[in-house]
């Protein structure tokens, strides 16, 4: 499964930093593309997650990113690693904050500002800004060091700013990564701040607006952390592990760990010299998961602390909700059956496009088994944790599709329930929408459907705003919608929208490898006993020859009315329904057959029934057996009469003869 990431900077050096700090965070799980705007840029970009280093990039790279890419404009902040250095300018200097533009040096000094690091003046700089003001102590730059102006000799690198945790958790939510990467993301966010906490803890009192600040950020995680000295004495101990443990933290700090907690065994664990472990732990009936890691260069060991509980039951609570609601897929590519090379391509197609964002149309006969190729696609795509929300547009009257799709605001239309009703897009956000007989949809529809496809934008009826959705959408038809636009029946250019990938499901008649597979699963599943389960010869032969119209859902149902019929007896042809699609047309073509031609089609019928093949002269033997003699050549002029009837297929050399169903009618009947 290969999950793709374009990071678009602007700067060479912006790229490689960032880039490398995406993939120290997502491994080999994502794969990550970069480009800077002031190298190359590829042509386009369709279908992807874009992530652009900053708002700036928007309008150089707005020609080649396609309206269908997910874009995440990346909140940046400074690099703590660095941060530090700032804390050796005195109070009250000039500071020349230098970067390529304007906004961008701007930028930075607000995080700076914001970071507490408000101590010295800042003066943004920027290649083009001639005018330096006097008095300038140091000039400070994100990794710009050329563009420093050549008269200041103090200069200080704080390197290029990273993304920040809430961007990368917005990547994390896109591709639906498991529950342990953000965890482990957060951990490692974790530790640097503890890192940093640490470094600057020795500091002077110039640091207490940053500590201040980072506590503010410790305190905000959700995790109780927790950090102590090889003195055992404790040095960092957040609100949440307060909270958890019941201690007050003005309490616990600079205390020895063993007067703070009374717990032997997480005492113990806490204490071990390896360098890193998990443990599970109850604390007052809530269990934890206790990650312990020793920090060298700080001589200090961290433990954050993660309640279990909440972990799962968040991802419980998300599922069940999506469950009571029917919002969740329910088949996967294993309850696709089949072992025709057709069927196998087929899924095999769709397993590569569910892997894509893309919207997916599936074409293909009614009961091919679309929809279960659309619950496939959203299980074995990224989405596969959000909801799964199929409509059925040829099931619901055109207004009631309008709500159900788009949803309403309160009072919007007579009838219409207090408080309004979220639309089955909105409920699908994060997920896959499955648009079922989109051939049934009214012109009206459609221009509104394309709207929504165009925008990503949902707008309640009798609503005022819009609102976004991230929606992956699959549409299904049996209609040739080509035809369909010719008519004006169907909007081309909602065609091209659904159909940016394509999927065509074969009628069960071209794969009839598939149909003795089908049987025995459906058998297995109807079946009273194991007698039932096993179809004879005859039957499956004539099951092969069928044309199911009504595709794998004939199929099944022909199976399950037989069973039924059967009452527990093995299945015979005389099980079979009368009303079975074709047979009255076949019983009034059948009477205009003479008695001649149904004497050979007799012999034919019977060779066919002892297996013995069928051939012209078996047919001299059988008719003279029959009191009623015939040469090769008269079986020859018959035979090809009963061939253009219908009833018999006469193939070349190895082929030989074979009956259709017609014949088995026939005989059936009489
Ligand atoms: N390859 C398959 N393996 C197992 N069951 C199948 C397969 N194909 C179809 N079916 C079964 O046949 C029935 C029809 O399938 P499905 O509803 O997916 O078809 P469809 O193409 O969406 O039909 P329609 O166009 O009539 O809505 C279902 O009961 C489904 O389980």
């Amino acid at each position: 499964m290969r999950k793709e990431l374009v990071l678009l900077a602007g700067t060479t050096e912006t790229k490689k930093t960032l880039r490398s700090q995406l993939k120290s965070i997502f491994g080999d799980v994502v794969t990550i593309h970069s480009y800077a705007v002031e190298e190359h840029l590829p042509k386009t970009l369709t279908n992807q997650l874009i992530v652009y280093s900053s708002y700036l990039i928007e309008e150089e790279v707005k020609e080649i990113v396609r309206t269908n890419c997910k874009v995440i404009v990346a909140n940046r902040t400074i690099n703590y690693e660095y941060i530090d250095q700032l804390l050796s300018i005195p109070e009250g200097a000039n500071v020349l904050y230098v970067n390529d533009f304007l906004e961008t040096a701007q930028d930075s000094i607000r995080t700076l500002k914001a970071l507490g690091m408000n101590h010295v003046n800042y003066f943004p700089y920027h290649p083009e800004n001639e005018h330096v003001p006097s008095n300038i102590y140091a000039a400070i730059t994100p990794g710009e060091m050329e563009l420093i102006p050549t008269h200041i000799h103090r200069k200080i690198n704080i390197g290029v700013r990273l993304i920040d945790i809430y961007t990368i958790f917005k990547i994390v939510e896109h591709f639906q990564l498991p529950n342990s990467i953000s965890m482990e993301f957060a951990d490692r966010y974790t530790k640097k701040i503890i890192d940093l906490t640490k470094k600057l803890s020795n500091e002077s009192q110039k640091a207490s607006t940053l500590n201040r600040y980072l506590k503010r950020v410790v305190d905000g995680v959700n995790d109780g952390i927790l950090a102590f000295g090889k003195d055992g004495k404790i040095t960092v101990f957040n609100e949440e592990l307060e909270r958890l443990l019941g201690i007050s933290s003005r309490f616990a700090i600079g205390k020895p760990l063993n007067r703070v907690l009374n717990d032997l065994a997480l005492m113990r664990f806490l204490s071990r010299k390896d360098e890193e472990s998990n443990e599970y732990f109850t604390i007052k009936q809530t269990p934890y998961m206790v990650h312990r890691f020793f920090m060298k260069a700080e001589n200090t060991i961290v433990a954050t602390f993660k309640n279990v509980d909440e972990t799962i039951d968040m991802e419980k609570a998300r599922r069940v909700a999506l469950q009571k609601k029917g919002y969740v897929s329910k088949y996967t590519f294993a309850s696709i059956l089949g072992k025709s090379r057709l069927i196998e391509e087929t899924k095999e197609i769709a397993f590569r496009l569910a892997k894509t964002e893309a919207p997916i149309l599936i074409v293909g006969e009614n009961g091919t088994g679309k929809e279960l190729f659309a619950h496939a696609i959203h299980q074995a795509s990224s989405r596969v944790n959000n909801p799964f929300v199929a409509i059925n547009f040829s099931a619901l009257p055109e207004d009631l599709l309008e709500s159900e799709l788009f949803g309403y605001e309160d009072g919007a239309f007579t009838g219409a329930k207090k408080g309004g009703k979220k639309g089955l897009f909105e409920q699908a956000d994060g997920g896959t929408i499955f648009l079922d007989e989109i051939g049934d949809i009214s012109v009206k529809l459609q221009a509104r459907l394309l709207r929504v496809l165009q925008e990503m934008e949902v707008r309640k009826i009798g609503g005022e705003k819009n609102i976004p959705i991230n929606v992956r959408v699959i549409a299904a038809t049996n209609k040739n919608l080509p035809d369909m636009i010719e008519n004006g029946q169907f909007r081309e250019d909602l065609y091209h929208r659904l159909k940016v990938l394509y999927l065509k499901i074969p009628p069960l008649r071209d794969r009839i490898d598939d149909i003795p597979f089908f049987i025995q699963a459906f058998l297995e599943q109807f079946s009273v006993n194991e007698q039932q389960r096993i179809l004879d010869e005859h039957l499956l032969y004539f099951f092969k020859k069928q044309p199911w119209k009504g595709n794998v859902r004939e199929l099944k149902n022909v199976l399950q009315y037989m069973v039924a019929v059967a009452n527990g007896e093995p299945l015979r042809e005389e099980h079979l329904p009368t009303d079975f699609s074709f047979e009255e047309k076949e019983k009034d073509e059948v009477r205009i057959l003479n008695p001649e031609l149904e004497f050979v089609l007799k012999g034919i019928y019977e060779l066919y029934q002892n297996n013995s093949g069928i051939s012209r002269l078996k047919l001299v033997e059988w008719s003279r057996l029959h009191s009623h003699p015939l040469t090769e050549q008269q079986l020859r002029t018959k035979m090809s009469k009963l061939a253009e009837l219908g009833f018999i297929s006469i193939g070349r050399g190895r082929a030989g003869t074979d009956i259709t169903q017609k014949t088995v009618f026939y005989f059936r009947n009489q």
